[in-house]
């Protein structure tokens, strides 16, 4: 790696929801066990690697705001100013939100819920009513965001992008190790466009739970990141 701006992504440890399989996008749950343990390790490992961060940005869902407060406790860091945006939010799962993923496979097949999960531009079914209700939660009426009926990756995309080069590039570009704690679906839509990944190669990449990527960017806001742990 020989990048010049230092920025880390770290997706948030298993949730309670990751734990029973359900679909989760916005719903606010929180880390189990499990993942409290993995966002201890990432901070161990980016303590052990000197990767310390200057800067935190978080979505405005829990699972990724106490996974960057254990990290940063572990690593010694909690005291770093923090900005927290809801274009960094999980991708809206629509009506699929609470619904089991095997179930879901059971009802629609395999084929249609690998799509909604993982393709470019498909956007699973809109919010269900159980779920509408998420537009009245103070975080998005306080500042007026409207709360998506459902999102495929080129949505999140188009929402992270924006908040990523207005936002977080400045920051990267002032010298700071910027540390990104998000989702799945928001960070593979930054993963893509760092990396360059296709349109047709976005569906084959994973992010894992609780687990550093570490990038030192070129000129061009490009690079590789190199997992660690
Ligand atoms: O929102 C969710 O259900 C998970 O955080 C990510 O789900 P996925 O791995 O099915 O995209």
């Amino acid at each position: 790696m020989g990048g010049k701006y230092k920025l880390i992504i770290l997706r948030h440890g298993r949730s309670e929801w990751n734990e029973k399989n359900l679909f989760t996008g916005w719903v606010d749950v929180p880390l189990n066990d499990e993942g409290r343990k993995e966002a201890v390790q990432a901070g161990k490992l980016l303590k052990q690697e000197g990767w310390l961060p200057d800067l935190l940005y978080t979505s405005l869902l829990r699972r990724a705001i106490v996974t960057a407060n254990l990290a940063l406790d572990e690593a010694d860091r909690l005291w770093i100013p923090v900005k927290r945006h809801w274009a960094l939010n999980e991708r809206h799962y629509g009506g699929l939100q609470g619904l089991n993923k095997a179930e879901a496979a059971e009802k629609n097949g395999e084929e249609q819920v690998h799509l909604w999960r993982r393709s470019y531009d498909v956007r699973p079914p809109p919010t269900s009513e159980d779920y509408r209700k998420l537009e009245d939660d103070g975080r998005y009426s306080s500042q007026g965001i409207s709360v998506p009926p459902t999102e495929c990756l080129k949505d999140v995309l188009e929402r992270v992008l924006p908040y990523w080069k207005s936002d977080i590039v400045s920051d990267l570009k002032s010298g700071k190790t910027v540390l990104i704690a998000a989702h799945g679906n928001s960070l593979r839509a930054l993963m893509k466009d760092l990396e360059g990944i296709s349109d047709k190669d976005i569906p084959g990449v994973e992010i894992p739970t609780g687990v550093p990527i570490l990038y030192e960017l070129d000129d061009d806001l490009k690079g590789k990141g190199r997992h660690l742990g």
